[in-house]
């Protein structure tokens, strides 16, 4: 939809009108054409307005239409028309112009930016190309190496950044339409030549196939698979070099291989996954739109270790004074230096003042009298931390949110130690805090709608995609994680090498293989666990623990103090200890056939295939118990956890969408071969909600909540 209507006598003022972000759905289209047609027929129309409602331009093509079949007028031709226009056409650009929207913009003649909008060509992350001839205008606008940045990473960059690239005229702090009519008024009757971009040369650019080369390079080392932004740096060469109209065939040409891909389809899923666990809900019935957060004024970190450092640095930065709590003078010193460097880093990147003096310092836990929330974010230890739980509620105000950082340990036997158990959560931020996006928010058996309403807020605040999961070991992510991990352990008994399993994962997509993960990350970590768990036992090596297969070679490492990257030998083996670069290790190859040998091992090929089907169907396996349990609302929450947590590649959508791209009906084939060939591995068995779905044929990722609606009324 768009309303047209006549402002200062000669300017039609054309507004789109699709809440909340006026996307290009067909009856917005149809809307502008027949609003254009009005402006360009009305002889005391001397120049038009493009506007959107609500101080929002335009969040681009409909994106949920993208799935059926396309109906009403073409984008190319419609904003071609515009470009052709006798009368000058002013984009008046306020909030967000985004992808198909700044393709409209680029339409226009002039373009008029409130200070505090936002452009960008964003398709690269729905797995698309700017393919209404964004790719072709904005090299001939603005250059090709700046084109190149902004088309293959997707960013928005700020009104000043799109004034001094020359993506906009002009940047007003005023009313926008009304900066925009004026500028109208004053461009009426004015030659429009010059004025359309399409008809302008691509800046040169002096050696073109090696910056093609370089580019793609980088493209292809950090796309990880990725097709789009493949396709995208082929796009802006065809506007580097070809005429406008073969370079539109080719943006064509292109955006058909990337518009019926699996990838495009998975990075929209998890676009609109985003924003469906905002609207979380718990099994009690209780809902993100029916609990109303608490206040929250002054947080508290108690614990600076990495993670807590990490914590009180993310919050600072998103403005909340926070108190900091470290029993020990030494450590608390040391933190103090880090977190101010940090502070500094954060903010130079940024261009803003470090908030320093958001964060004060203190080793008395008398201090936290008066704060609205608490993140404990001690050693994890259950003993320590139902100490500090304890503490806490004597000394924080009657109303305080209490919350752990715990990795897995039961939320509820913290809120145990405590007056009021419906205050306590878990709040699980992932290394390091201050970077990472997700934060899973545990809710226990007793916490109260409003404490999960709180910290979902507060996540947000701190520029966390936040994630509402119950209560069990290890919650989402590293439930899940524990199997794979485990898994992997299990191919090198069998024959596999950490190189090996590392390079499968890897070319699926994955960041870092799950060795080069645990050498990162600590070997020691999960030994200590296991400790706990009285799993791991110094001195022994029995593959059998508690009725069924277990690997000790992690153990056995870490008994050799081979505790990854901090030592310099893990999995791998590096230069000296704290060194990033893992080399492959004859001594733990030699370790392996050890082990093998003592065990009656018998190494055998293992492929790629199995490599990912033993490390990923499991983890499926384990998502599909998870939301069988209820401890996940749906795979759209699991998959955003993986996404966003674990490093997951995007273009495969999250564990749970990937299974539906594979098929569930192989996933549940493969899951029975391999539980036939390891009966001594109970989890490799499928789940019952994974064959309910396949059963009922396998509905589509979308309609899965509903059958466990059903599965759930029926128990
Ligand atoms: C045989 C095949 C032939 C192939 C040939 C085909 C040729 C086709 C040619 C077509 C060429 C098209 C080229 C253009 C493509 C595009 O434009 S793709 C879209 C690009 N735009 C974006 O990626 C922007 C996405 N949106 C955002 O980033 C943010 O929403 C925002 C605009 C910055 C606003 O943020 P915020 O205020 O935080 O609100 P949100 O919560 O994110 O969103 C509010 C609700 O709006 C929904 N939404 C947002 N954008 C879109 C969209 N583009 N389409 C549909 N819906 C959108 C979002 O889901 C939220 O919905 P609810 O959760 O239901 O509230």
């Amino acid at each position: 939809m768009a309303q047209y209507s006549r402002i200062s006598g000669s300017v039609g003022l054309i507004t789109l009108k699709n809440p909340p972000v006026n996307a290009l759905s067909a009856a917005v289209r149809q809307g502008i054409v027949d609003t254009v047609e009005k402006a360009l027929c009305d002889p005391q129309v001397k120049s038009v307005v493009i506007c959107g409602q609500d101080g929002v331009f335009c969040g681009g093509a409909d994106v949920k239409e993208f799935e059926k079949s396309m109906s009403g007028p073409p984008l190319i031709p419609m904003i071609h028309s515009i470009e052709c226009a006798t009368k000058p056409m002013v984009a008046a650009i306020e909030g967000s112009a985004l992808g198909g929207g700044l393709e409209l913009a680029l339409g226009c003649h002039y373009r008029i930016a409130h200070s505090k909008a936002r452009l960008g060509l964003p398709e690269v992350t729905l797995g698309l190309l700017p393919a209404a001839g964004g790719s072709q205008r904005l090299p001939r606008l603005i250059g090709v190496p700046a084109a190149l940045d902004l088309i293959t990473t997707g960013r928005h960059v700020t009104a000043a950044e799109a004034l001094q690239l020359g993506i906009v005229d002009q940047v007003t702090d005023h009313k926008t339409v009304d900066a925009a009519v004026k500028f109208a008024l004053s461009v009426a009757g004015k030659p429009l030549d010059a004025r359309r971009i399409s008809t302008y040369p691509c800046p040169v650019v002096t050696d073109l196939d090696a910056l093609f080369e370089d580019v793609m390079q980088k493209v292809r080392q950090s796309a990880r698979g990725a097709i789009a932004p493949i396709a995208c740096v082929q796009a802006v060469r065809a506007a580097a070099t070809l005429p406008y109209t073969r370079g539109m065939e080719r943006e064509k040409e292109l955006m058909a291989t990337l518009f019926t891909s699996g990838q495009a389809r998975a990075l929209q899923y998890n676009f609109f996954a985003q924003r469906a666990v905002g609207k979380w809900r718990m099994p009690s019935g209780a809902r993100w739109d029916t609990s109303t957060p608490r206040p929250v004024h002054k947080v508290a970190v108690i614990g600076l270790g990495t993670m807590g450092r990490g914590i009180a640095v993310a919050l600072a930065q998103a403005g909340l004074p926070v108190v900091t709590v470290e029993a020990q003078e030494k450590q608390l010193m040391e933190a103090k230096r880090v977190m101010s460097d940090m502070l500094k880093r954060g903010a130079k990147r940024r261009g803003v003042a470090p908030p320093l003096d958001k964060i004060s310092y203190s080793s008395n836990i008398q201090d936290l009298a008066d704060v609205d929330l608490v993140i404990e974010a001690v050693f994890e230890d259950m003993d320590l931390k139902k100490k500090v739980f304890l503490q806490l509620s004597a000394v924080c105000k009657p109303g305080t949110l209490l919350c752990t950082n715990t990795s897995g340990l039961d939320v509820d036997q913290l809120a145990s130690q405590t007056r009021n158990p419906e205050l306590v959560v878990g709040m699980h931020f992932f290394a390091p805090a201050h970077v990472m996006k997700l934060l899973e928010v545990v809710y226990g058996p007793r916490s109260s709608p409003q404490a999960v309403a709180t910290a979902m807020q507060l996540g947000k605040k701190m520029g966390k995609i936040s994630v509402a999961v119950g209560n069990c070991r290890g919650f989402v992510g590293n439930r899940m994680l524990k199997l794979y991990t485990e898994q992997a352990s299990f191919l090198l008994e069998e024959g596999a090498t950490p190189d090996l399993v590392d390079r499968a994962i890897e070319e699926f997509g994955f960041p870092m293989g799950v060795f080069r993960m645990s050498d990162l990350s600590g070997l020691d970590i999960g030994w200590r666990v296991r400790k706990e768990m009285k799993l791991a036992v110094p001195g022994q090596s029995a593959r059998i623990r508690e009725g069924r297969r277990y690997s000790p070679l992690g153990d056995l490492l870490c008994e050799q103090g081979r505790f990854g990257q901090k030592t310099g030998r893990g999995w791998y083996r590096y230069n000296k200890p704290g060194d990033r670069v893992a080399h492959s290790d004859p001594w733990l190859h030699h370790f392996l056939e050890e082990y093998r040998a003592q065990h009656g091992l018998v190494a055998r090929r293992i492929d790629q295939q199995e490599i990912l089907e033993r490390c990923l169907y499991p983890m499926i396996n384990e998502g599909f118990r998870i939301l069988q349990d209820g401890i996940a609302a749906g795979p759209e929450d699991i998959d955003v956890i993986y996404v966003f947590g674990y490093g997951w590649p995007r273009h495969c959508g999250g564990p749970m969408f990937y299974a539906s791209m594979v098929g569930l009906e192989k996933v549940l084939e493969r899951l029975e071969h391999y539980y036939q060939a390891h009966p001594d591995v109970p989890y490799l068995q499928p789940c019952s909600l994974l064959r309910r779905l396949v059963a009922i044929g396998s509905p589509p990722v979308q309609k899965w909540r509903e059958v466990i609606k059903n599965l759930h009324s029926q128990l």
